[in-house]
């Protein structure tokens, strides 16, 4: 990948069909292993193995800002945090930099915003007149510890604010019990709750213990109609991690081959640096080719990366790193 074919590629979301969810088939995951080691020595090939050469790892980094879900879920987010991480997202790289890889024309942004519930409006309102989505996190973030009613009340009073994705928790609790009904049925009242919106399901991968129930919870969610699966809120003890990502793209393709439906990816939580952007985007292509390094089809769920490839972006533009006060926050 160069700059230069970044230019033609869309920032809103593409127009492919939603996944409409197919009845519960525990057929599909029961009894399905996974080798944990054998994930780790894959993963561990991605960050490696493979090198992009420096011309096209600018255009790699440039791709992960399409794609980043900029974030900020923090107990103290203000109108004016908010307002700052828009007007980032906006504008993820100085003019300079812009200038310096030749994009300027492209109207770079990134791929959405994502805030609590109460931020929506200040979101939606300092984003107007783009094509950025609002992704706000519901149903009892990050715990979900909520009554069933009063989750899909938040999910239909965010999607009346004015969010354009939601992004949900699941009940960890049916995946230890492997009640896959309960799951499933969730997930579904939850995708009816978005209507329009789009649903991403945080299977929050730290706290389900094995690949096994990961790959499960994925399925199961793909069957109830998620949109995409997401890794984590960045709450848990553990995280984004590359074994867990790649169990769970399997997973996304043992669903499309199954059914021909496309469902997203997220990987999201204590994600920071230029290098994870990188090793998360090879684990797509290898896994399941151009398409899934879409923002329609791909996000980084992160607060605090795009500082960091910012820096690697100025750097690859002027042979030097600029002291981190002169990049903006995010
Ligand atoms: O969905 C996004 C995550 O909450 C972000 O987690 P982070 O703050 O560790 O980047």
């Amino acid at each position: 990948m160069t700059t230069a074919e970044l230019t033609d590629q869309p920032n809103a979301l593409s127009n492919h069909p939603r996944n409409p969810g197919i009845p519960l088939d525990p057929a599909m995951f029961e009894g399905r292993a996974v080798n944990r080691s054998a994930a780790e020595r894959r993963a561990a090939t991605l960050t490696t193995r493979r090198s992009v050469k420096k011309t096209h790892q600018a255009a790699w980094l440039v791709n992960a800002i399409r794609c980043i879900d900029l974030t900020t879920l923090a107990g103290d987010d203000t109108e004016g945090r908010v307002q700052r991480l828009c007007a980032k997202a906006r504008q993820p790289l100085a003019p300079r930099i812009l200038d310096g890889l030749g994009i300027a024309e492209m109207g770079l942004t990134t791929g959405a915003v994502c805030v609590y519930p109460t931020m929506v409006p200040h979101a939606v309102k300092a984003l107007r007149g783009t094509n950025i989505p609002v992704a706000s996190v519901a149903t009892g973030f990050p715990a979900g510890l909520m009554p069933l009613n009063l989750r899909l009340e938040e999910i239909r009073w965010t999607v009346d604010q004015g969010a354009d994705e939601i992004d949900i928790v699941i009940t960890r609790e049916h995946v230890l019990k492997r009640d896959w009904a309960a799951l499933y049925d969730e997930v579904a009242a939850m995708r009816e709750a978005c209507g329009q919106a789009h649903l991403k399901a945080i299977l929050a991968t730290g706290d389900i213990a094995t690949l096994r129930n990961v790959y499960a919870a994925s399925m199961v969610a793909m069957q109830a109609g998620a949109d995409f699966i997401k890794t984590s809120t960045g709450k848990e003890g553990v995280n984004a991690t590359l074994p867990v990502s790649l169990t769970m793209v399997r997973a996304l393709r043992d669903y499309g081959d199954a059914t021909g439906h496309r469902v997203g990816f997220k990987p999201a939580g204590g994600m920071k640096s230029a290098k994870d952007a990188l090793a998360w985007q090879y684990l797509m292509k290898e896994e399941l080719g151009n398409d899934w390094l879409q923002p329609d089809l791909f996000r980084l769920g992160a607060s605090s990366m795009l500082g960091d490839i910012e820096r690697q972006l100025e750097h690859h533009v002027t042979g030097r790193y600029a002291a981190a006060h002169r990049h903006s926050l995010a």
